[in-house]
């Protein structure tokens, strides 16, 4: 079955004044698909999620979500339009409680009448919040906090929800419990997911699709399997270890 293209993102150069980082870069997301980019340190991972939700501005390309051309619009019209941006750092309102902060992902959606079944099913995906919802978020877990963090921009309904660096620094079973809320994420609630990593080895096993981006460009793309037997990414980026069959 054809998937649909939620995210289409074509030709698309961006970069930060005179300098140029992204140099024409492609790439797709079907719903309920998780496309995960991989590259080393500068490659231009965070440049190109911030491109795709319009907190810098494409210099040429596309960015198109679900049929709607967003290429250039503001990050709040690009969020309304369903595209839900979890940046770096887990940045999360330290001295607001873990329902407020998930109160405020929801504001554009205030008026649907959804938010506590929306919050119920974020409370679902991780259950390590139920507990406690009344807590400051600044108090949390670094683990719990970018659950929160996901959880904010879950709270508006996206289609389309880009990640980045959601491992970075969290203890390994954290990072199985919220690679497994987005493997739930994309099977059950159809969502097209970009899961910008460094931590390829886990990203590989949640992964439909895989992007290696190199100096600004798109280098390689292919499925999981087919990428860790390619032995250079292989080299690069898994670092040995990775069963390349299924086991
Ligand atoms: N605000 C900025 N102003 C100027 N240059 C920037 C800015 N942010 C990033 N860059 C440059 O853009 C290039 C790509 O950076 P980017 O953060 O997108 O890479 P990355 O692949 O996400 O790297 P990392 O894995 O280290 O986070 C780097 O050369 C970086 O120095």
């Amino acid at each position: 079955m054809p998937h649909v293209n939620m995210l289409d993102v074509g030709g698309l150069r961006a970069g930060y004044d005179k300098l140029e980082v992204l140099h024409d870069v492609d790439l797709r997301v079907g719903e309920g698909r998780l496309l995960a980019v991989i590259g080393a340190n500068g490659a231009g991972k965070t440049t190109l999620l911030r491109a795709v939700s319009g907190l810098i501005r494409p210099t040429a390309g596309r960015v198109v979500l679900d049929g709607r051309e967003l290429t250039g619009l503001p990050p709040e019209r690009i969020a309304a339009a369903g595209l839900a941006h979890v940046p770096e750092n887990r940045l999360v309102f330290p001295s607001l409680s873990v329902a407020d902060n998930l109160a405020l992902g929801g504001w554009t959606r205030r008026r649907t009448g959804k938010g506590a079944a929306r919050r119920s099913y974020i409370l679902e995906l991780f259950p390590r919040l139920a507990g406690r919802l009344k807590q400051p978020a600044g108090t949390l877990s670094g683990g719990e906090q970018q659950m929160v963090a996901i959880g904010r921009g879950l709270m508006a309904e996206p289609a389309v929800l880009v990640l980045d660096e959601p491992s970075l620094g969290l203890a390994p079973r954290l990072v199985g419990e919220i690679f497994a809320a987005l493997g739930q994420l994309k099977a059950e609630h159809r969502l097209a997911i970009v899961l910008v990593e460094q931590n390829a080895r886990a990203a590989f096993r949640v992964a439909d699709e895989v992007v290696v981006l190199d100096r600004g460009r798109v280098v390689t793309t292919g499925t999981p399997e087919d990428l860790a037997a390619d032995d250079r990414v292989h080299a690069a980026y898994l670092g040995g270890g990775y069963p390349t069959a299924p086991t």
